[in-house]
């Protein structure tokens, strides 16, 4: 509903229109004069004005002025007298939108009033879209900027995304392994189809517990079960019109399995208690590291869902096939650390690059940016170099204990158990790869938390934690912390430890 300003002197004109205004469903408010009239222009969103010329106070050519000036949003109508052409064309100039003579006609009156809606309605939708256009491109460039790398194929992987996003409802399954930039490229997808301005939900479907997964997919009505204190959309209704992301789901259970299947078939959902069946317009993107039609030839995974899933599919090559990105990878994670750990690390050596070019990366562009994260907690020059990178040496690159000392934060405890080189062998060599393994990443990945004024508190208490585990025999605490014994000495100078 529109609110519509009358700024008249003559009470009966007021009156009239007002009278006739409100009866047409309009939400009118009368001034006299215009000190009451800018008030109220203050106190409420007026969408038209309607103002005669000649007024106490000012006259309507200057309150026009100042009601352009000061509430641009609001569409002023003129009332003129005949024979006023010169204010008339002022007026025009000055920004009214229309203007209609004495005496007045109110049919006329509501003519011009139903133009000025149009065009405001308009106006609203172009807003709308130009809101919507600026907010989708720019999601696209950050999303697309946050894929680093010039390699030919990383762009062929980017190239393939934004043709895959043009077509709106196929499923896309990305394939590559950990940390190799699955989700980013979901993104992308997301950013760059017609499906942009809804909603992205991405779910990792190995963190939902299988009790869980139904409600969490399909929703459900208050009192379905114990716990389910209201009604909750599920994710296929949270993505509706969007993109919904299944990260993992190679983890996905059988049951669930079937019941995606179905909905990715039928287009409809029903809550769990419910009995109404809504339809889901959305597309599906899955995501997986995993051996799919080795899964389907061992029973894991359903193969009509794979087909489903997979109409077209996206392989992002793992980091060890595309070492041309390393160095555009590493100085961009630097410029991400610099100043969250307010230091101004310039880059890495010549040496180090070169060392790192031999390295596999099992844990890919996740474990490249965790080495280079831990690097620079602690590096003390303004290059990395290979000590602070753990580095393997030249034996040991290929040998155990390296991908141990290098194992992606989010290591499953399975791949653990099948990788050879985590293998403990002794009571000592337990705590100290235990320590390098899970316990040192997870507290370089609390560093993220960190504010920047404890990142030395930090660096202190893992020192001293290492030192105790290794009876603060040094060596061997530069081993278990994968840097040279001098740099070790160094940090503990620094860090007024030694
Ligand atoms: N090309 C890249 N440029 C910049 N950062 C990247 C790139 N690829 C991956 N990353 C970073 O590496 C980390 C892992 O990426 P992402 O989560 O997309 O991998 P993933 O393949 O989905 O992993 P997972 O299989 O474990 O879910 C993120 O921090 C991401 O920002």
């Amino acid at each position: 509903m529109l609110n519509v300003l009358i700024l008249d002197d003559e009470d009966i004109i007021r009156t009239e229109v007002n009278e006739f205004l409100t009866n047409v469903g309009y939400s009118v408010y009368e001034a006299d004069r215009p000190s009451r009239a800018m008030e109220l222009l203050q106190q409420h969103e007026i969408d038209i004005m309607i103002l005669d010329i000649k007024l106490p106070e000012k006259d309507g050519v200057e309150v026009l002025q100042d009601v352009k000036q000061l509430h641009p949003a609001t569409e002023v109508i003129m009332i003129t007298g005949h024979g006023d052409s010169d204010t008339v064309l002022q007026c025009m100039k000055r920004g009214a939108f229309d203007f209609f003579h004495k005496p007045i006609r109110l049919l006329e009156i509501r003519t011009a009033i139903e133009r000025t809606e149009r065009f405001l309605s308009l106006q609203t939708k172009l807003r709308h879209l130009e809101r919507r256009f600026d907010a989708v491109s720019t999601d696209l460039q950050r999303s697309i900027a946050d894929i680093v790398g010039s390699s030919e194929a990383i762009q062929g992987v980017i190239d393939t995304t934004l043709k895959a996003a043009a077509s709106a409802d196929t499923s896309v399954l990305i394939t590559g392994e950990s940390g190799s930039g699955k989700e980013l490229v979901a993104r992308v997808l997301h950013h760059a189809s017609p499906r942009a301005s809804r909603p992205y939900v991405p779910v990792n479907c190995s963190a939902i517990p299988d009790t869980l997964i139904e409600s969490e997919f399909f929703g459900h009505r208050k009192g379905a079960f114990t716990g389910a204190i209201e009604d909750r959309a599920g994710y296929f209704e949270a993505a509706e019109g969007g993109t919904l992301f299944l990260d993992e789901i190679g983890d996905m259970p059988l049951a669930a399995q079937t019941k995606l299947l179905r909905v990715l078939e039928d287009r409809r959902v029903k809550r769990v208690g419910g009995t109404r069946e809504v339809p889901v317009n959305l597309r599906v993107i899955a995501a997986t590291n995993q051996d799919l039609p080795r899964m389907i030839s061992d029973k894991a995974f359903r193969g009509d869902l794979y087909y489903r899933i997979n109409t077209l599919e996206i392989r992002i090559p793992p980091l060890r096939e595309r070492l041309a990105d390393l160095q555009e990878l590493i100085s961009h994670f630097i410029s991400d650390f610099n100043p969250r750990f307010r230091k101004q690390i310039r880059g890495i050596s010549a040496d180090a690059l070169q060392k790192l070019s031999r390295y596999d990366f099992p844990g890919n562009v996740r474990e490249l940016r965790g080495m280079v994260e831990r690097a620079m907690i602690l590096s003390d020059g303004p290059l990395l170099e290979a000590d602070v990178l753990s580095l393997p040496s030249e034996a040991r690159s290929s040998g155990p204990g390296f991908r141990s000392a290098l194992a992606p934060l989010d290591r499953s405890p399975d791949s653990q158990e099948t990788d050879p080189t985590v293998q403990p062998n002794s009571a000592e060599g337990l705590s100290a790869q235990r320590f390098q393994t899970e316990i040192l990443p997870r507290q370089l990945a609390e560093v993220d938390q960190l504010e920047i004024g404890m990142v030395e508190e930090f660096e202190r208490s893992l020192l001293a934690e290492a030192l105790k585990r290794c009876q603060h025999n040094k060596s061997r605490t530069a081993q278990m912390l994968d840097i040279s014994i001098h740099a070790l000495g160094r940090r503990l100078r620094r860090l007024e430890m030694s």
